[in-house]
């Protein structure tokens, strides 16, 4: 099968979280299984070019439709991890690329929608007639629209689209300039069946075009799926998803195992899986070392995230002071898009920055994420909502157990030692549900306890959630079903 993937993200060159992860491994574990698979992403200037093959140009005269003109773009190729990447450099007077990050400006809207119109302007003047594309998130919600009414009727009538949902907190909100821009028809496209926002009538809805354009839609878990068709967590679009539900369903996502796999992490300073779990302790030397942290008998309590509302800040705070006032050391690795967030927590690091029990590195850093999840006994995920939620997973991998709050994927992935009705050997960790000091407080206060009075079953937890299979073997192949299914 022919499968063109579009995304503004791709692990490790261009990723600011998740939806990164997701399209490396998802088009590797693809690709492995005999598909062919391209990817297109913007040509950032922020790209990790360290990281890309061979980069050299394959077209230079791409010309992408732009109100009454068009904007002049080079497309590149190279192959990130063995991924075939095609990469659309827009020479535009707006500098739609060249921001120095990938998301975060007023305009995004616009360079997105851009992008969305490069990649099929690309797929058509290439004459490639995929069978499948994949796009995801707000970002590319425009290209099942485009390809319904504009490229269809040039050709590409046999491609299908399936479009997965990563976080509907984010819908790409904007006017029908968008619409103008891309020539297409703004008065028929903004009806409430199609592109018009449900809550604001004057505003165009990206996501939701994606939604009702698309063949068949996904989101990365099936209690996400469930939540934003039935809760407020749809913020705003459960009706759009309950019309749509024929053409709709979760799958929970994967981890890339080359990257996440204390067996084969070059980060660790010695390697350890199930059967060598007392060598993970040489990776919390490390992590302590790393991090100035005293090489003490106590627990250490990581997170590893975006500092966003979405992750439950509020609660990540008060973790970090009530882990240490139960004896317990903390590491977080935290980057935050908003001033406001970030310089609460630089005071908390400025607060804490004597102690010996704690360590506040405020930024992004692969490296130290790798270090931590080794290094690290529990990791606290308090989200507010998590459509998948990798840390979780990533964490089981490397025998840290995860200590969650029951929302989207980490409650499809979590179980509770004490409470789940699972098996003993399916139960991997701690949830809470209210989103309160004392919610917390209930899961991680547990966790601490058993790490201190019976560590022979707090081992026994790691290495449930060390056996649990993760890996992209199954949600590739519940994709490949369902592109099946949308080409017959
Ligand atoms: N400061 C930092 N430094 C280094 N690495 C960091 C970091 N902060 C985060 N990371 C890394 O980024 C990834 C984050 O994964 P999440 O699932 O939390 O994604 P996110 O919320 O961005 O994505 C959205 O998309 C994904 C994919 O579908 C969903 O799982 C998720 O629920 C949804 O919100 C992990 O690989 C983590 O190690």
């Amino acid at each position: 099968m022919f499968i063109v993937m579009a995304s503004p993200e791709c692990a490790p060159v261009a990723k600011a979280g998740g939806l990164g992860d997701f399209v490396h491994g998802l088009c590797r574990e693809l690709a492995s299984r005999g598909n062919a698979v391209e990817l297109v992403l913007p040509k950032y200037d922020s790209l990790r070019f360290d990281r890309i093959e061979d980069l050299h140009k394959v077209h230079g005269d791409l010309w992408v439709p732009f109100y009454d003109r068009a904007i002049h773009c080079d497309v590149e190729y190279g192959e990130v991890d063995g991924i075939k990447c095609f990469f659309i450099d827009a020479h535009s007077e707006h500098g739609f690329f060249n921001r120095g990050k990938i998301y975060g400006d007023a305009d995004d809207p616009d360079r997105f929608a851009f992008f969305s119109r490069a990649v099929m302007e690309l797929l058509y003047k290439s004459g490639k007639h995929p069978d499948i594309i994949h796009c995801n998130d707000w970002h590319t919600g425009l290209m099942p629209v485009l390809l319904y009414e504009i490229y269809a009727g040039l050709g590409m009538d046999r491609t299908r689209v399936c479009y997965s949902l990563h976080n509907v907190g984010h819908q790409g909100w904007t006017g029908p300039h968008v619409l103008h821009m891309n020539g297409l028809d703004a008065d028929r496209l903004m009806a409430p069946e199609r592109l018009r926002d449900p809550g604001n009538p004057g505003a165009v809805n990206l996501m939701k075009g994606g939604i009702v354009f698309s063949n068949f839609v996904t989101t990365v878990s099936p209690r996400y799926a469930w939540e934003i068709q039935h809760t407020e967590q749809g913020m705003g679009l459960q009706d759009v998803l309950q019309v749509h539900d024929h053409k709709f369903g979760g799958v929970l996502n994967g981890i890339d195992y080359d990257t996440w796999s204390p067996q084969r992490d070059t980060h660790l300073p010695v390697r350890y899986g199930p059967e060598t779990l007392p060598e993970k302790a040489k990776s919390k030397t490390a992590l302590r070392a790393r991090t100035g942290l005293a090489d003490d008998f106590k627990p250490l309590v990581a997170v590893v995230t975006r500092l966003d509302r979405q992750k439950g800040v509020e609660l990540i705070r008060h973790g970090i002071y009530y882990a240490l006032e139960q004896g317990c050391q903390f590491v977080l690795l935290g980057s935050a898009s908003s001033p406001e967030v970030n310089a609460d927590f630089q005071r908390i690091k400025d607060e804490t920055d004597a102690s010996p029990d704690c360590h506040l590195e405020l930024g992004y850093d692969e490296d130290l994420a790798h270090l931590i999840y080794a290094g690290a006994d529990m990791i606290l995920i308090p989200s507010v909502y998590e459509p998948c939620g990798l840390t979780q997973m990533i964490a089981m991998q490397y025998g840290c157990v995860p200590i969650a709050r029951r929302v989207g994927g980490l409650a499809d992935t979590v179980f509770d030692a004490n409470y789940s009705d699972r098996p003993f050997e399916e139960r991997n960790g701690y949830v809470f549900d209210d989103f309160t000091y004392a919610g917390l407080e209930s899961a991680l206060g547990r966790a601490i306890g058993l790490w201190k009075r019976y560590p022979e079953y707090f081992r026994q937890l790691r290495v449930n959630g060390m056996r649990q299979d993760h890996s992209w073997n199954g949600p590739a192949q519940h994709y490949l079903d369902i592109y099946n299914h949308i080409r017959t």
